[in-house]
């Protein structure tokens, strides 16, 4: 079978293309949206994804707002900040990169930040409402996954769709996404017994469990669509550090009728979504109306 590779670069440059258009007539009616985003310590990859942010905030004509605090910042220090930030008129969005010191309660920061400017959909509120169906700031990672899965099939209703992996950031908000498309949702995860079974049933595969290549070919049922969520560095044969997903891509892609790849899929809509989120946040702040295109936020 040929499969199908899903461009999140492309996608997501084409959605960046949208949203700067979208900034630029709002900041003709004198809304200049703009974005806050908090770096603790000096996590490579977080350094990383910061500048990332920074930078397409800036060439989406947004304002970036960059704060980067020692790795020893007391946790009191960093909730100054945000409370000093939520009440701030010139910030639209507020995101704390993840992960945190160890000495800081992530769960703490999360809460401190005002729902209606927590950009990256973590507070309970915004959980809760995407939950129940209403209007929540839904977590980048899904929603770009989201967005590529409508991409490539159109209407989801009726598929059955499995997430490996439970966490708070993608495989609970993925879930609630699929359930709200029609999808039947298996979420599958460390103590589920024979993942593999649970996985042959899918038409649509999300594997976000951080585990290098784990899903095998004959873990998949012929013509599935497989969104990688995993971004994990290891050593290839010769020693040198290489990206690899969740999924065993080129063993994979023989029998998918669609994937993402890593590098290039998920990530790249990651930061897209960032971007789109915190237009949405925007709008919502003016009370002005979301864009028909903007998916998920009606
Ligand atoms: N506050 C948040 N923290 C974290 C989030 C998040 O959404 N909000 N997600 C991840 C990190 N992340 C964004 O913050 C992110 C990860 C990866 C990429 C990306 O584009 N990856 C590239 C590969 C990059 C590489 O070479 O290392 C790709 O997949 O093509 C973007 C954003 C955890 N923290
Ligand atoms: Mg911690």
């Amino acid at each position: 079978m040929m499969t199908n590779i899903i461009d999140g670069k492309s996608i997501a440059a084409k959605l960046r293309s949208r949203i700067a258009n979208e900034v630029e007539s709002l900041k003709q009616q004198g809304i200049h949206p703009g974005l806050a985003v908090i770096l603790v310590g000096d996590d490579p990859a977080s350094q990383v994804y910061v500048r990332s942010k920074g930078k397409q905030t800036k060439e989406a004509g947004m304002n970036s707002f960059e704060y980067r605090l020692a790795d020893n910042t007391p946790q009191e220090a960093l909730l100054e900040l945000i409370s000093k930030l939520n009440q701030d008129n010139s910030v639209n969005g507020i995101l704390v990169q993840l992960p945190l010191p160890r000495h800081i309660d992530e769960e703490a920061i999360i809460n401190a930040i005002a729902p209606q400017k927590d950009v990256d959909g973590f507070h309970p509120i915004n959980i809760g409402l995407l939950s129940t169906g209403g209007k929540a700031t839904i977590p980048c990672t899904p929603l770009g996954c989201l967005m590529m899965l409508k991409d490539q099939l159109g209407d989801l209703s009726g598929l059955k769709a499995v997430v490996l992996g439970r966490s708070n950031i993608v495989g609970k908000p993925m879930a609630s996404l699929l359930i709200k498309e029609n999808c039947t949702v298996t979420i599958a995860h460390s103590k589920t017994t024979c993942i593999e079974d649970e996985c042959r049933q899918a038409d649509i595969l999300i594997a976000a469990v951080g585990k290098p290549e784990l899903v095998k070919e004959n873990w998949i049922k012929p013509g599935a669509t497989i969104i990688d969520v995993g971004i994990n560095r290891i050593k290839d044969t010769e020693n040198n550090s290489k990206l690899v997903g969740d999924v065993d891509f080129i063993n994979v892609s023989k029998k998918s009728g669609a994937i993402t790849p890593v590098p290039g899929g998920v990530g790249p809509m990651t930061i897209a979504c960032l971007l789109l989120n915190t237009l949405t946040i925007t709008l919502r702040q003016n009370n002005l109306s979301i864009p028909k295109w903007i998916i998920n936020q009606e």
